[in-house]
């Protein structure tokens, strides 16, 4: 569903913006139908539903209050993102961005424009992507309590239930966060946008109907036909390859300029707009538009061939519907924008081919290498902050401390059966029933019994496959620590503190848990664990570690404890004691 909301949504936009920029008589309307069409000839059995009927003066005047010459309501700008989790589904809702998008345009132009678009229910009941409205949730305060970080977990302190339905307060944010948020949330959690199979299907075409290979120094006029007819191919057939259809037309922006220099080469004489036309020309006869058409389609490929060029084909392939907007209408695209943009290009890449490995293939269609470059778990990988810096295998960043450094990426903690031969020491119930310590509500594996709605991303019938951190180099000595990938609210989960469950470690950092009635242990992440083991230290904490019950067995999560933004450092406060047994000290400085 959300696919088809998307792809309409679009569609609504370019045919506002298009109804926006001509010169149409005072009064005139436009209006929006629906049709079902019963069979294929079925001249006059259509059923027609009017959806709407917009006065194009006032949608002239909406758009002109919004401070651009050619926009549609629909923008970016007006883009609030919340993020919250379906509680049925356990996805995240992702896709809140569009619903919430077209509830705020039409509340404000509802303002500007009377009562034309209504809106159809209030911003606040646009929480949750579950199909029917939820109420607002208000915030909770919930107080979290620390564990000492690498000393003690308390199973016998019950902690306030989370906090997965507290309602993040809503953040008009630049449109290029949303677009860097959106690419994310598609990397981490979406099936790749272009099914494998329609992609053969479409590489399957244009190498069956296109044979020529061009070459972008010398871009002749049979090369540049060729380029044409493979971009309108991919843009006018079926809109379900829309991460294809965007990379194929930055491509044809960049063989449209390769074409342009073969020409001033070819013919220096001519005047430059001569050029232009005559590129133009050869581009409309190919494809079959008018000049205006596609200059109207150009104002947006233009922008997708910059953000690739800033950040990577990566970009475009996840971008998802957000990116049209944002590169036809520019609110926000600036160098400053496309900078920030730069500065996720390798991260958007490590993340991208670890979790999505066949994102590439759509790069065949553009002479591009589709094989991955960073292979693995995502966390084999440590990225830099430094623009352009590359990604460096996790061992080589403790090869000055530990030649022999390895980690191994583990889903779930492994028991030391030489320390605890009998029993995972965690479990302090047997079997089911399992009632949540925090929430009080059963506890299931099966999606249907189910009622903690705690942790939902980690603890669910269906949690998430991946957090969105990375491990990242800091530029404060600290070496590696971990980054936020996606924002956090604050009582989300972040992850579960996974390791080795053993016993009797001494001179090592371990959290060192005693579990109620059961004996202590021990959690180490020396060698194998997951992220969590690269969270540094700060005072002014923006993570806690929590203890939490999930059927029968201790769990220490590691939770937000305040808001937290994509690209800031995740960090605990270890606690005094942590450092009063080490020679060391700390710093504050986070990143
Ligand atoms: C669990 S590890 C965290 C990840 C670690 N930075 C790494 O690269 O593997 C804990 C160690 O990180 C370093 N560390 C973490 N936070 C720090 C801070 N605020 N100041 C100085 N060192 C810190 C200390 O060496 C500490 O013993």
């Amino acid at each position: 569903m959300n696919a088809i909301r998307d792809r309409l949504i679009a569609r609504l936009d370019e045919i506002l913006a298009e109804v926006v920029a001509q010169d149409l008589p005072s009064n005139a309307s436009l209006q929006i139908e629906a049709s079902l069409v019963l069979s294929d000839n079925a001249a006059g059995q259509h059923h027609h539903v009017v959806l709407d009927t917009i006065n194009v003066d006032q949608l002239k005047l909406l758009t002109a209050n919004l401070g651009t010459s050619a926009t549609s309501p629909l923008n970016d700008q007006q883009d609030y993102r919340v993020h919250s989790f379906d509680s049925h589904s356990r996805k995240p809702a992702a896709d809140l961005t569009t619903s919430s998008r077209l509830a705020n345009a039409t509340i404000l132009a509802e303002t500007t424009a009377g009562k034309r678009f209504k809106p159809r229910s209030s911003p606040e009941q646009l929480t949750t992507t579950s199909g029917s409205l939820a109420q607002p949730i208000p915030l909770t305060t919930a107080s979290l309590t620390h564990v000492s970080a690498f000393v003690d977990a308390h199973v016998d302190q019950p902690l306030a239930p989370d906090r997965s339905k507290t309602q993040q307060p809503r953040v008009l944010q630049p449109a290029v966060d949303n677009l860097i948020e959106g690419i994310w949330d598609q990397i981490h959690y979406s099936k790749l946008p272009t099914s494998p199979h329609d992609l053969a299907k479409i590489v399957r075409w244009t190498s069956e109907n296109i044979h020529t290979h061009h070459d972008v120094l010398s871009m002749t006029q049979a090369d540049f036909s060729d380029a044409t007819k493979r971009c309108h191919h991919i843009t006018t057939t079926g809109r379900s390859a829309r991460s294809v259809e965007v990379v194929i037309q930055a491509h044809w922006v960049d063989c449209f300029d390769a074409r342009l220099a073969t020409l001033k080469k070819g013919q220096p004489d001519l005047r430059p707009t001569d050029h232009k036309r005559l590129v133009m020309n050869e581009a409309c006869t190919s494809f079959g538009w008018s000049e205006k058409e596609l200059r109207n389609k150009m104002a947006a490929w233009k922008g997708y061939t910059q953000i690739k060029n800033a950040s990577g084909w990566a970009t475009l392939v996840f971008a998802g519907p957000g990116i049209y907007r944002f590169c036809k209408y520019r609110q926000g695209f600036d160098d400053e924008s496309l900078s920030k943009l730069r500065s996720h290009r390798i991260r958007f890449e490590v993340a991208a081919d670890t979790l999505q490995p066949r994102w590439r293939e759509a790069l065949a269609l553009v002479g591009e290498p589709t094989q991955a470059v960073y292979t693995g778990h995502p966390h084999d990988w440590t990225v830099s902050l430094k623009q352009d810096e590359p990604a460096l295998p996790l061992a080589v960043t403790y090869k000055q401390w530990d030649p022999e450094f390895s980690y191994q990426n583990l889903s779930q903690s492994t028991i030391d059966t030489t320390q605890w031969p009998d029993k995972d020491p965690r479990r302090f119930e047997s079997a089911p029933p399992y009632h949540c310590k925090s929430c009080t509500q059963l506890q299931s594996t099966d999606l249907t019994t189910n009622l903690c709605a705690c942790f939902p991303t980690l603890y669910s019938p269906q949690p998430l496959p991946s957090s969105p951190v990375q491990v990242f180099r800091t530029r404060t000595g600290k070496n590696n620590g971990l980054l936020a990938c996606a924002p956090f609210p604050p009582n989300r989960a972040v992850g579960e503190f996974i390791g080795r469950i053993t016993k009797n470690l001494a001179d090592v950092d371990v959290m060192q848990s005693q579990a109620g009635d059961n004996p202590p242990y021990q959690i180490w992440q020396g060698r194998c664990g997951n992220f969590t083991r690269f969270i540094n230290h700060s005072c002014a904490s923006n993570c806690a570690f929590q203890t939490f019950s999930w059927l029968g067995v201790q769990r220490i999560v590691v939770v937000s404890s305040k808001e937290i933004k994509v690209g800031e450092e995740l960090t605990v406060d270890y606690s005094d004691r942590y450092w009063q047994n080490l020679d060391k000290s700390p710093s504050d400085a986070v990143k």
